[in-house]
């Protein structure tokens, strides 16, 4: 049975799952502004998605955004996450700029959470992994496939070897092409759920994953992203419309 993280406010992996809503602007103004409008909302957890951010190859005037950000949020949560161009993201950057942003990322100070690709150098991402944790960042690991979704077996394994390499939180996003790959996926994340002691996070994508963003609680996936304004990948709802329906599906006693 999966154990609890603490980040900042939030207890994730117990209850009813969590929500999480991405920053996307290109500008520090456009990020600073997006802060009103999703505090108004009350999500649980802010994603600041600093591949969208035009300066995130400039360690300084990304670690003065991202303080700035942190004032702004007050005791909002802050996940950090560079997406690389292969799994999604806006940003090609080989492995060492990718390295090197994770370092400024948590030098800077500014987040209580840190995404980290599974899929890059062994030894990087355990040093990555060292480094949060000296810090007491969470580490939530990813993985996203924008194409297809993997046999049950390979994504039980893939988040499986996330928690072997010292993932607090081990995610994966694939994307669905039939119904069959949306049971795929919650099966797997009912028998990750099962297996592991982290916490997951799982959803499959676009409109025909949707239902997966919505019945955390019954298969084990304890975030889930949702939208203020923009959204960051394909299949995301708008907070407003999430909550009530992970409410209604809270599982009671
Ligand atoms: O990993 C994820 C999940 C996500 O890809 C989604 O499908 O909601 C959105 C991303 O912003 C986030 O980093």
């Amino acid at each position: 049975m999966a154990g609890v993280v603490n980040c900042r406010q939030l207890a994730l992996g117990t209850g009813r799952p969590k929500i999480a809503v991405p920053i996307t602007g290109h500008t520090t103004a456009e990020i600073l502004a997006a802060v009103a409008p999703i505090k108004a909302a009350q999500p649980d957890l802010v994603e600041w998605r600093v591949d969208f951010y035009e300066d995130v190859t400039d360690a300084e005037k990304l670690q003065q955004t991202g303080q700035q950000l942190r004032a702004a949020l007050g005791n909002l949560a802050l996940l950090t996450t560079f997406r690389t161009h292969g799994e999604g993201g806006e940003l090609a950057l080989n492995e060492t700029a990718y390295f090197q942003l994770c370092h400024a990322i948590l030098v800077g100070g500014f987040t209580d959470a840190l995404d980290v690709e599974r899929y890059h150098d062994e030894a990087s991402v355990k040093q990555v992994v060292a480094q949060a944790h000296q810090q007491n960042v969470v580490v939530i690991m990813s993985n996203h496939d924008f194409a297809k979704t993997p046999a049950q077996a390979e994504l039980v394994q893939r988040l499986t070897s996330m928690v072997a390499w010292g993932a607090d939180i081990a995610k994966i996003a694939v994307m669905p092409q039939s119904p069959t790959d949306v049971l795929t996926l919650l099966a797997a994340t009912n028998e990750a759920r099962e297996t592991l002691n982290q916490p997951i996070i799982t959803m499959s994508m676009g409109d025909l994953g949707k239902v997966s963003r919505l019945a955390g609680e019954v298969f084990g996936s304890c975030l889930s992203f949702a939208t203020v304004g923009a959204a960051s990948a394909p299949g995301q709802i708008a907070v407003d419309r999430l909550r009530p329906v992970l409410d209604e599906l809270k599982l009671k006693g």
